[in-house]
């Protein structure tokens, strides 16, 4: 079915997390388990025809080896027989697709061009389901989960949208004389949930969700299908999920209403504030480039280091030693191990910190009492097993952070150990404190702005041990703003 050709933003902030986790505590009640489990031979009654008809409509086969079935995550696609890995077990013409282009030219003509594609795919959904079995998608329509069956949770924006369709079919009453704002996000939900990225679907967008399967939709543009290749062997009716993409809980939740438990690709993004009375603090003003990886960025030990930094001599050298490398600022460690720790220890305050509000968070989302309402007590199950998965990656960063600090410690030298250090490093600041304008002024030319890190020995964390993996980049900008990845 749907097209849709924006991407997904793998990365909320703790706010927005937090403000779904406090939403659900307020409004929610009680616990219940949707883990998701394989149900065998769970054929759809409802969804019989569809495939037949999809192949009539198309004129060629789609599947010989898949059934849209029942499953406990609503329908699914089953083997119909025996699978073997690397059978192409999917191959949907892009001409039986629902795409954005097949909005009616009278209604496509009245919107603007920020009219979003996931706009205009939920006017068609609302448009074909008005002409009921008039409607030329009308099997796979009649297929769609009712609004209650829906738990996104992405509202903003779509009122923005409903007004410029509403305007829009206002002029073409015959074709769609009402529509209300509800009709019209669970529209919205359907086409975020079953479009992801550049996916088109048809029978492929009931599919269901694996994190860890090699299984993804590929558009192939130059033959106009789009196939799912197997990953492994299917025996027959066992239910066949795909991947929709390494996707983190927050935005399996916000984009498609729902969270794998233990999710592998769980991250969590953390701020950390240059403090207001740091005097070098415009010139440690850096960003972490947006970038995917395991474990702690190399980008944010990168900034921990330049925000630890207590001297526009210290600076000037970490750029200097970017410069003679491969221009990426502050990734080798601080060769003085003190201040190695003292930079890792900014880090470990801040995660402890982000682990303290997420206790009180999950601890405001007290359980009620059962039986009040099922959809409401799904969704707080969600909003919780969500922050348990984030929790995991800080606690797990926690935990290595005080490791590094501990085996630095250990390894300084009995005159250089990391408290006396600390006590140096703050005196020393205090005497740097006096020249600061005179320091700023001299350091004006130099544009950090341009300075890359050097290379990365970044960490990811693999059974429980962090490894080397290339990770991030750091660059400029108002502040670091980064993703930790259990
Ligand atoms: C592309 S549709 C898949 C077909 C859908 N199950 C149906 O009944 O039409 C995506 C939706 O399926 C459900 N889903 C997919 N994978 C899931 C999973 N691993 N756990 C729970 N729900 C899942 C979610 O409701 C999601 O929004």
């Amino acid at each position: 079915m749907p097209l849709l050709s924006s991407c997904i933003n793998p990365r909320r902030s703790l706010r927005q997390l937090f403000t779904t986790a406090h939403c659900f505590s307020n409004k929610l009640n009680f616990s219940s388990s949707p883990a998701p489990e394989v149900l065998l031979n769970h054929h759809d009654e409802e969804c019989v025809d569809f495939l037949p008809w999809l192949e009539g409509k198309a004129g060629v086969e789609i599947s010989s080896k898949l059934y849209v079935g029942k499953s406990a995550c609503g329908r699914s696609l089953f083997a119909s027989k025996s699978i073997q890995t690397g059978d192409c077990i999917l191959r949907v013409p892009y001409n039986v697709q629902i795409a954005p282009d097949n909005l009616l030219p009278k209604v496509a003509s009245l919107l603007d061009n920020e009219t979003g594609n996931v706009a205009k795919l939920a006017a068609i959904i609302l448009i074909e389901q008005k002409r009921g079995q008039e409607s030329e998608w009308a099997p796979y329509i009649s297929c769609l989960p009712k609004s209650g069956e829906m738990h996104s949770t992405k509202i903003y924006q779509i009122e923005k949208d409903f007004l410029k369709i509403k305007a829009a079919l206002n002029h073409s009453p015959e074709i769609l004389d009402s529509i209300t704002l509800e009709d019209f996000m669970h529209a919205y939900a359907l086409v975020r949930s079953r479009a992801w990225g550049s996916t088109r679907g048809d029978i492929a967008d009931f599919a269901n969700h694996d994190g860890v399967s090699e299984a993804f939709i590929i558009n192939d543009e130059d033959k106009q299908v789009s196939e799912v290749i197997a990953d492994r062997d299917f025996a027959p009716h066992e239910e066949v999920l795909i991947r929709y993409g390494k996707f983190s809980n927050a935005t399996l939740l916000l984009e498609f209403g729902f969270i794998v438990p233990h999710n592998i690709h769980d991250q969590v993004q953390i701020h950390i504030d240059i403090p207001n009375h740091d005097f070098l603090g415009e010139m440690k003003e850096v960003r972490s480039a947006r970038g995917k990886g395991k474990g702690l960025p190399q980008s944010l030990r990168a900034f921990a280091r330049v925000l630890c930094c207590n001297s526009s001599q210290e600076l000037i050298d970490l750029a200097m030693e970017a410069a003679q490398n491969d221009g990426r600022l502050a990734r080798r460690p601080f060769k003085d191990s003190s201040r190695e720790i003292q930079a890792h220890e900014i880090l470990l305050s801040r995660i402890s910190q982000l682990i303290e509000e997420y206790s009180v968070s999950m601890k405001s989302m007290e359980p009620v009492a059962a039986s009040v309402c099922k959809r409401f007590a799904r969704r707080r199950q969600m909003a919780l097993d969500l922050l348990t998965g984030e929790l995991r990656v800080l606690e797990s960063a926690h935990t290595w952070l005080n490791n590094y600090c501990a085996t630095l410690s250990q390894h300084s030298t009995t005159n250089d150990d990391a408290s006396a250090c600390g006590k140096k490093f703050r005196k020393k600041r205090v005497n740097v404190r006096k020249g600061t304008r005179e320091i700023q002024q001299n350091l004006s030319n130099i544009d950090f702005r341009r300075v890359r890190c050097p290379s990365p020995i970044p960490v990811r964390e693999s059974k429980g041990h962090w490894t080397s993996k290339p990770s991030h980049r750091l660059t400029a900008g108002d502040k670091a703003s980064t993703s930790l990845y259990g």
